[in-house]
């Protein structure tokens, strides 16, 4: 694929890991470009499979179940084709894209509405959603041991899966090109945005690309490949699920002073030539598995215990900046940020500036 990203690949299961130097390669993608692809067996193959098959039929249901659980102010529920639109300063028109985003669940069931078509899988979805959450604490554990935070458990504790909190666990959905034909070339399937959360697993298929970051050094779209391309040859890969996609969102970034990257991204339409040359299809649906890991809600984001996050913030009025937060001393918690990134966005879709840009 021409002008792809080259974002680094990392095993955190390989036998012979040496975690220290795992953190630290942690630590430099997310400096560096805010995105990484990450190896680990802590997600199965058969529970990724399960999810993109849930994913389906909850897609495939009659409509009048799915406007049944239309999004509510928890960030709980259906959005349909159109009513997110992630980039509204640019786009034309909506996200050509369908969403359904899942709070927690109690004891192996969903508390929020969802469509009768995937009743009988609430217990796997629970547990997907646990695993991711584990994964994350796991990653953010290395973010911890690569800053050189003291304890090196100061952002996984912050993130106690029984405390309520933002994350969601998210299944999209974008049409095959043929069914909008209403699309212009310049239209995007999902507008350009930073994730709000600490961090984001992003679980794709092969063959289904479309993501693309705004590359830091460059200023240009990349395509980020569902294989990194050094990989995409190699048959023993091929068996495994692709790699999974994890990047920095705002609270993290925010918290470490601007150090850990929040890269802003979009889903594009599959263009002919590039997608040829990657053996992409361009007539295919593409669906994709999202998972939001927030801290807990009433986590104070007090200065991280590490020399690195404090150098970084010695410039507080760059920091301030680069945040597009203003020269706000007070402490906020996970909470308040969310809302201030939420009002900020609420802010840009009504014209009246902030933001981010
Ligand atoms: O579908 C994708 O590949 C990315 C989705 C995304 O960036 C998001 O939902 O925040
Ligand atoms: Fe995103």
């Amino acid at each position: 694929m021409t002008g792809a990203a080259t974002l680094p690949i990392i095993d955190i299961s390989a036998e012979d890991a040496d975690q220290a130097q795992i953190a630290k390669e942690l630590v430099d993608a997310a400096i560096d470009y805010g995105f990484v692809y990450i190896k680990s067996r802590d997600i199965s193959a058969e529970q990724i499979d399960g999810a993109f098959n849930v994913s389906r039929t909850l897609f495939d249901s009659p409509l009048e179940d799915k406007q049944r659980c239309k999004i509510e102010k928890n960030n709980q529920g259906w959005t349909g084709m159109h009513t997110e639109t992630l980039d509204p300063k640019t786009q034309r028109v909506g996200d050509f894209k369908e969403g359904f985003n899942f709070g927690p669940f109690t004891n192996g069931k969903a508390i929020q509405p969802i469509p009768q078509n995937i009743e009988p899988h609430q217990a796997e979805l629970a547990a997907f959603r646990d695993a991711c959450h584990q994964l994350c604490r796991k990653l953010l554990l290395l973010f911890g041991i690569g800053l050189g935070a003291n304890p090196p458990e100061f952002f996984s504790a912050a993130h106690d899966p029984d405390l309520p909190s933002g994350s969601i666990l998210r299944f999209l959905y974008y049409p095959p090109p043929s069914r909008t034909p209403e699309a212009h070339p310049d239209d995007v399937r999902a507008g350009a945005h930073s994730d709000y959360g600490s961090i984001t697993l992003l679980f794709r298929l092969r063959g289904q690309a479309g993501l693309e970051i705004l590359e830091p050094r460059t200023g240009r779209w990349a395509p980020v490949p569902v294989d990194p391309p050094s990989t995409s040859k190699d048959d023993e890969d091929a068996a495994a699920p692709p790699p999974i996609l994890v990047n920095i969102g705002d609270l993290l970034s925010y918290w470490t002073n601007g150090l850990l990257r929040s890269t802003v991204h979009r889903v594009a339409f599959p263009s002919e030539p590039e997608a040829l040359a990657a053996g992409e299809s361009t007539a295919d649906p593409r669906y994709s598995v999202v998972y939001f890991c927030h801290p807990a809600g009433d986590t104070l984001l007090t200065p991280v215990p590490s020399q690195r996050v404090q150098a970084a913030g010695q410039n507080e009025s760059e920091t301030a900046r680069i945040q597009g937060l203003g020269n706000n001393k007070k402490i906020l918690t996970a909470d308040e940020h969310l809302q201030m990134r939420l009002q900020a966005t609420y802010l840009q879709m009504y014209g009246k500036g902030g933001g981010k840009e």
